[in-house]
Order: C-alpha cells, then structure tokens, then sequence
C-alpha cells in the first residue's frame, strides 16, 4: 500500500538535510520510498494532506519497565534502595501476566499518544509485552530483566527463561521486535552470573541491557564488594566486549565515561527518573564530548511518572544548561537526535529507523503546528523541543501502518485497557 502524505513540514533528522523540509512523503509498505520538495508523485493508493502539521521520526525510549504503569504514584518521593526493596519489589512479587500484559496496554496507549514508535522494556513475563507489542503495532526491544539475588535454581530458571525468550521472539512481528539479554544490576546479579548471560548473550547474538551507576550508594557499595567501580566490574566480566546498552550512567567519571566510548557503550539517559529519584544529573556533555551518543528513556511510571518522550527531551535540553551554567551545554538539536536518531543506535535499529530517509521503515509521528504555543513558526525545531507537548502529536505510524490518526488509536482499545488495568492492579494492591 502507498500512502502519501502531502503538504507537511517535515523534520527528517538526517544530517545534511536543512532542518525543515517542506513537501511530501510517501511511504510503501512498511519502507520509506520518498522525501521531497515540489510535485509529489500520482502514484498512491491514499492521500493525507497534511497542511499545518509537522512530520519527524517517531520518538524511541531507549528503557524502560512498560508494565510498571500499575505502580504510577504507588511510592513517591523515596531513594532508589528503599523504593526498590520496601515499595517495587515485595508488589511485583505479585505481579502475573496479567498485571503484565494490562499494565503494558497502558504503557503502549500513552506512548503512542505521546509520539513513541519504539522502546525498550525490561521486566518479567516477557511474552506478554511481546503479545501486547505484536497486537498493537509499535516497535519494541524487549529483555526479560534478571535479578540473581535468589538460589541457584531461581537464578538458573531465570537465565533459561531470558535464553527462551530471545529464541522466541528476537525478529518477530514483521521484525518489529528485537531482543536483548538483561542482567539487572551489577548489584543484583552475582559476578558469575553476569558472566554466564554474558555468554548466552553471545551465543544467542542480542545485545546486554543492564542498569549502571544509577546513584552514588550504589557505586560506593560495588567497590566495597568487589574493590571496583561498577563500569572496570562489568569490563571485567565481558559485558562491553558484547553489544551493549547501559541505563542511566548517572555517577561515571572521565576515565568511565572514556572506557564505555572505548567500547562503544550505547547509554540510556533518564533525566526526569533521576531527578524524582534523587539520584543526581548524568554527565551528558562530557558523553557528548567524547563521542557517545547517549539516548533517552524515561524509566517507568513509577519513578518519573509518565511516558512522554517530549518531556524527556525537553529535560535533557534543559538540565545540563542550568547544572552547568552554559546554555550550549546540550542544545536542542542534540536533544532531539537524542530522542530520535540516537535511540535508534542505543537500541542497534538505526540502520532501520531513527531519521526519515529512503529505505529506512516508516515509523514516523506528525505534530499539528496550529497551537498558540506553536507561535510563530519560524523554528520547528526550537519548538518541538522546547514549546510543543504531547497532546500535540496527531498522527503515528510505525513499519508505514497507521496506529493513531488525528489522535484516535486505530490498533488498540483505550477504554477497556483503562477498565482492566485498574482490575489488575486491584488484584494485587495492599
Ligand atoms: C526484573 S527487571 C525490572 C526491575 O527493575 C526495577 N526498576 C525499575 N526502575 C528501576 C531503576 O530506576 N533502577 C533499578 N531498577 C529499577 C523494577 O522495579 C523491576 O524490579
Ligand atoms: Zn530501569
């Protein structure tokens, strides 16, 4: 099927390319065929005029815990340690696929409404993300997330578990998902642990997604135990000879942050998780100034406490500036590319998405340029990022197929996810 969509300002993100474009793109199938200027082509099967709207790719959220949206405002306010192990951890003991898959639905509605075509998720219960993500028609980089802190028996059934899972559905969906293999934390996962799904992670051929330095306690406890800082830990034992993604990044040195470019470390920074969790400002202009190219994620809902991608963006553009005095600390243009492009190399998918050019998958979001805040419209750029919000986006498409048209959402239904999600999460509230 050909869709055209006329008449649209339109951000590709490529480099090279003048920041706005005005004119035409035309999808084929799940693939970008065209971007141009001018008269666009006869040959469709539909047309959009898209007159007042702004075309970009769609937003990537490079980590997350979808189904953690049941948890939204369940523990405000407390540092990471308590939060996890008084408040997360004994709920998500109960947690079933259920919670999982309704918790999910949730998830996916309010990225879609907020612009996202893609993320990554670590949790439990994987196939039923995977289920959610091939019924509605985003994109996804799912890993069933391990935490090694139980007997031998529970660690080895959850490695077997993750193994599975990749088998099951690394590719699946059209190639919609991908799969990596997560061990939690360096403090949740004993060293010869790390290292046996650093192996199966080889043998499988998917990407490690790990949590790294989150807070100062964390690093503080990773020398007492193991006499290292966690980022030699985890070189140590292989994790950065694989493909890797690390979340967070939060307390990393020079010298750290020098190894992870070494190895070419993709990092997830999540401004707006950080921030509610005390757990401080990542060193993002020095990344930048050493040649990483860090991405965005906006956590769960339990700890930001929600899924707009708009808003991380606008944080990562904002915080740096003020922690370091400099407005050109991360400009908006990085931050979209952030948000964007970027994400779609932290997630190893940018030779398939993450700007929109010929050949690459049509994932790809419209903005309607109509709001009083959208005034006037000399820089898109500056205003996507700095002015624009979520209610803004109109339209996504994800592999070329429409999920949401002038904000109704075509592949999945709101309400009865509302209604089941809130029955799931009364099945397991204290
Ligand atoms: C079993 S994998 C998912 C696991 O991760 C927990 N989690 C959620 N947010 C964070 C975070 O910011 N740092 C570390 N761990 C986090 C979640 O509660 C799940 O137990
Ligand atoms: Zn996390």
């Amino acid at each position: 099927m050909k869709r055209l969509l006329t008449h649209a300002r339109i951000l590709t993100m490529k480099k090279g390319d003048s920041p706005v474009r005005d004119g035409y793109l035309l999808m084929n199938g799940d693939t970008i065929a065209q971007v141009g200027e001018g008269n666009p082509p006869s040959d469709w099967d539909e047309v959009t005029d898209m007159k007042g709207r702004l075309i970009l790719p769609g937003f990537i959220n490079t980590h997350g815990h979808a189904a953690m949206t049941l948890l939204r405002g369940y523990a405000d306010d407390l540092p990471l340690q308590t939060w996890l192990e008084d408040k997360m951890w004994p709920i998500e003991g109960k947690f079933g696929p259920r919670q999982v898959k309704w918790g999910t639905s949730l998830a996916v509605i309010e990225m879609i409404r907020g612009g996202t075509t893609c993320f990554a998720d670590m949790y439990d219960h994987m196939e039923e993300v995977a289920r959610v993500v091939e019924e509605t028609g985003i994109r996804a980089s799912l890993c069933r997330g391990v935490i090694g802190l139980g007997n031998e028996a529970e660690r080895e059934a959850k490695r077997r578990e993750s193994v599975r899972f990749v088998r099951d559905w690394d590719g699946q969906a059209d190639g919609r998902i991908s799969a990596m293999m997560a061990p939690h934390a360096p403090y949740t996962c004993p060293p010869a642990y790390i290292e046996a799904i650093v192996a199966d992670a080889a043998e499988a051929n998917v990407p490690i997604h790990i949590h790294l330095s989150e807070t100062r306690a964390e690093v503080e406890q990773n020398v007492k135990d193991y006499g290292l800082r966690p980022v030699e830990h985890l070189r140590r034992l292989g994790v950065f000879d694989r493909p890797a993604l690390v979340a967070h990044a939060v307390h990393v040195t020079k010298e750290e942050i020098g190894i992870l470019a070494e190895h070419g470390v993709k990092v997830s920074h999540n401004p707006g998780s950080n921030l509610k969790l005390g757990s401080g400002i990542a060193p993002v202009p020095t990344m930048l100034k050493r040649g990483l190219r860090p991405s965005l994620g906006t956590d769960s809902a339990a700890s930001n406490n929600n899924l707009d991608m708009l808003e991380e963006i606008r944080l990562a553009a904002l915080i740096h500036k003020g922690a370091h005095m400099d407005p050109e600390a991360v400009p908006a243009e990085t931050a979209l590319e952030m948000g964007t492009l970027y994400g779609a190399e932290s997630l190893f998918w940018d030779h398939e998405i993450g700007t929109l050019e010929p050949g690459k998958k049509a994932d790809l979001i419209s903005l309607d340029l109509d709001g009083a805040h959208m005034q006037p419209p000399h820089d898109l750029l500056s205003h996507v990022v700095y002015a624009a919000g979520s209610a803004d986006v109109q339209d996504v498409f994800v592999n070329g197929r429409p999920l949401m048209r002038n904000r109704e959402l075509l592949t999945i239904d709101e309400e009865r996810v509302k209604f089941e999600a809130k029955e799931a999460y009364r099945e397991v509230a204290p």
